[in-house]
């Protein structure tokens, strides 16, 4: 079968999963290069790290004797997966301080000023209006998302979800947005190979103070520079001491929060059955134009739609027209369960009211019902806990090894033997790779090679 017929657009239906599998040319690209610099550089880098870390070699590249000694779970120095990054002594920045505090404002400007550079944020929007800015402000910028690829003639700069981070180019200047999501038990290993890999000679890293000591610890191997800039809030944000207990409440700048597809549409049709205004929506599986269009159209004054009812899919770092933030519920379904939500969450998401210079300058944040108000109120006032440990996943290259000493087992059994026998330092955890998991079992009934089934599992 023709390799783009098979890769190029694939709507996957099978064990009850039901998600759309793309991949374009540039990022098979960027994984062989990847791939192909890890095979150069690892002969070199991975026989002397292993070699320096455990006295004699365990890992002969020549033979499949000394192969099968080789341990391949061992992932404790994740550091020295990155050789190209290994070679700068990079000036870490870490902006910290709580929401609509700058940071990433700060972060951009020295983006802006760089010769080369890369953006990574967590979400494709984020992606998209850093894209917008810098070729606003004549910086030729890429824009780069699991989903699409827009390149800008002559582009010094890219701007891309964390997943599309190149770790194999050079740059004057990086950004990774929202780093606390090292500790996100699906995602954090995106962060994690961002914050170890990128080889940037300025690594601006932005996000929640209880990242701090983690990300500290973590780059003590790096041999990097650390420096803290501590920020705080631009704009007020107020805690309300009422709920919004009748749609007639509801007013221009209102964003309502809940966190189902269903809610979303049954709270819409509410809202603009009560004829006073209409809603914009906005959720992390719309597609990405229809994201943009439903996101300008509520920041546009010029038109009807003053209120927003969104999912969390708006709590990370996105400059939202929001004069009040209304949880419908403070709970959330989570993949495997109905659980609170984190104070850091919280925190998140009500920070998305009221920022700095937009339409509504002081922030308002309440719930639908009187007795998550508590909740609310002490969420808001306390710190976000420390994070203590960051995801972690192998780079292609180690599965591929693996695979080359194992050549029958599929992707599943591969991930599987890593997951049940991965080797970690304190820092690290494995990512939940669940979903991973189910995606590899599909794919491994497809005709395709390892590189393009790893692709598939982690974009
Ligand atoms: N010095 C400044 N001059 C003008 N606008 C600013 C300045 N600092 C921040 N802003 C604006 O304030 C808003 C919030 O800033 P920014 O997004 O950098 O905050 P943040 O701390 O990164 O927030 P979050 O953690 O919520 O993402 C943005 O619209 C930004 O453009």
């Amino acid at each position: 079968m023709a390799y783009s017929a098979v890769v190029g657009f694939r709507k996957v239906s099978a064990l009850g999963i039901s998600r759309v599998l793309q991949a374009d040319k540039g990022s098979l690209w960027r994984f062989q290069l990847e791939t192909q610099f890890g095979e150069v550089l690892r002969l070199g880098l991975l026989t002397r790290n292993y070699r320096k870390n455990s006295g004699p070699p365990k890992f002969d590249f020549t033979g499949t004797e000394a192969t099968s000694k080789f341990d391949f779970t061992d992932l404790t120095c994740p550091h020295t997966w990155y050789p190209i990054a290994r070679k700068k002594k990079r000036k870490v920045i870490l902006h910290v301080g709580p929401t609509n505090s700058g940071k990433t404002y700060s972060a951009l400007k020295h983006l802006e000023k760089s010769s080369s550079g890369v953006y990574c944020g967590p979400l494709r929007l984020l992606a998209w209006e850093v894209a917008k800015r810098l070729n606003k402000a004549n910086v030729p910028c890429d824009l780069i998302t699991g989903q699409e690829k827009e390149l800008k003639e002559g582009a010094t700069h890219k701007a891309v979800t964390v997943e599309m981070a190149d770790v194999t180019s050079v740059y004057d200047c990086a950004i990774i947005d929202e780093i606390q999501m090292v500790g996100c038990t699906q995602r954090g290993f995106a962060f994690t190979r961002a914050l170890l890999g990128i080889a940037a000679d300025e690594l601006h890293l932005c996000g929640d103070p209880a990242v701090v000591p983690l990300v500290e610890d973590i780059l003590k191997v790096t041999g990097d520079d650390v420096e803290v800039h501590t920020y705080e809030r631009l704009s007020p944000l107020v805690p309300l001491k009422e709920p919004v207990s009748s749609v007639s409440s509801i007013k221009t700048g209102d964003c309502l929060v809940t966190f189902s597809r269903k809610d979303i549409y049954a709270y819409k049709k509410i809202i603009e059955r009560a004829g006073n205004h209409f809603c914009s929506v906005v959720y992390g599986s719309l597609p990405p134009e229809t994201r943009t269009t439903q996101a300008t159209r509520f920041n546009d004054e010029t038109n009807d739609f003053d209120v927003l009812v969104a999912s969390d899919a708006i709590g990370m770092g996105l400059n939202l027209n929001i004069s009040r933030i209304i949880f419908s519920t403070l709970q959330k379904f989570d993949g495997t369960g109905t659980r609170d939500l984190t104070v850091s969450e919280i925190k998140q998401i009500a920070g998305r009211a009221g920022r700095f210079q937009s339409k509504f300058p002081i922030g308002e944040v309440t719930c639908l019902h009187k007795e998550d108000l508590p909740l609310l109120h002490a969420s808001l006032k306390s710190p976000s806990p420390l994070l203590e440990r960051a995801g972690l996943f192998p780079t292609f290259d180690l599965l591929c090894r693996y695979s080359l000493a194992h050549p029958k087992h599929g992707l599943y059994q591969i991930l599987e033997h890593f997951v049940e026998n991965a080797k970690l330092s304190s820092n690290y955890f494995i990512s939940n790779v669940e979903d991973m998991m189910k995606v590899a079992a599909i794919v491994d009934e497809l005709p395709l090679g390892l590189q393009e089934k790893y692709l598939f599992v982690v974009s």
